[in-house]
């Protein structure tokens, strides 16, 4: 269990765009990959744009789900494992596992554990498992809940001076 995440860090569909081309930009460095795994349903998103921006044409999807219930982490499910093709091609150490954010690691270390080889790669990262990743964009702290531009609707803003959240 960790800390409550009472801050926001809402993201918008340009942010969101230009901090996963800063990823690529970064994975330049650390090329070529062979295919990448990402971790559905949040990695599909960063996954299409850093596929197009490094020209990588095999992807593979790796479904976990735990948070069962908005901000509550519970037990992890492996809704779709990896397919044996990919993991026999992580012993050349090619292949990049895409996802949105670390936060307890808890995914993660799964998918680390099926692809040890693999480079794994996260736009956002919490401190609690900014370890696990081999590269990131942005850190949040550990009490902040992102808000990714799918997850979310635009909708009216009281003003500021009438009692506005920040
Ligand atoms: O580091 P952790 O504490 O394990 O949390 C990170 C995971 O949580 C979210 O996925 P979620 O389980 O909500 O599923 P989704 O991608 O289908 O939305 C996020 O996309 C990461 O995959
Ligand atoms: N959208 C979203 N999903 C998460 N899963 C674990 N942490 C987070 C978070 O901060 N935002
Ligand atoms: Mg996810």
């Amino acid at each position: 269990m960790t800390a409550p995440q009472n801050k926001s860090f809402p993201v918008s569909w340009d942010q969101f765009h230009r901090d996963s081309r800063a990823l690529a930009w970064r994975l330049m460095n650390e090329e070529p990959f062979d295919a990448i795994v990402c971790i559905t349903r949040g990695g599909l998103v960063p996954a299409a744009i850093i596929a197009r921006e490094l020209g990588i044409r095999v992807i593979e999807s790796v479904s976990i789900s735990s948070y069962h219930d908005y901000q509550k982490q519970g037990e992890l499910n492996v809704v779709k494992p990896i397919c044996q093709d990919i993991i026999d091609l992580d012993k050349n150490g090619r292949i990049l596992i895409i996802d949105d954010l670390v936060d307890t690691g808890k995914t993660g270390r799964a998918v680390r554990a099926m692809l040890p080889n693999a480079h794994f790669s996260t736009v956002y990262a919490k401190p609690l498992a900014r370890d696990l990743v081999n590269s990131f964009v942005t850190e949040v702290s550990q009490d902040t809940w992102i808000y990714f531009p799918w997850d979310m609707d635009v909708s009216y803003a009281p003003p500021i001076r009438d009692g506005a959240q920040d």
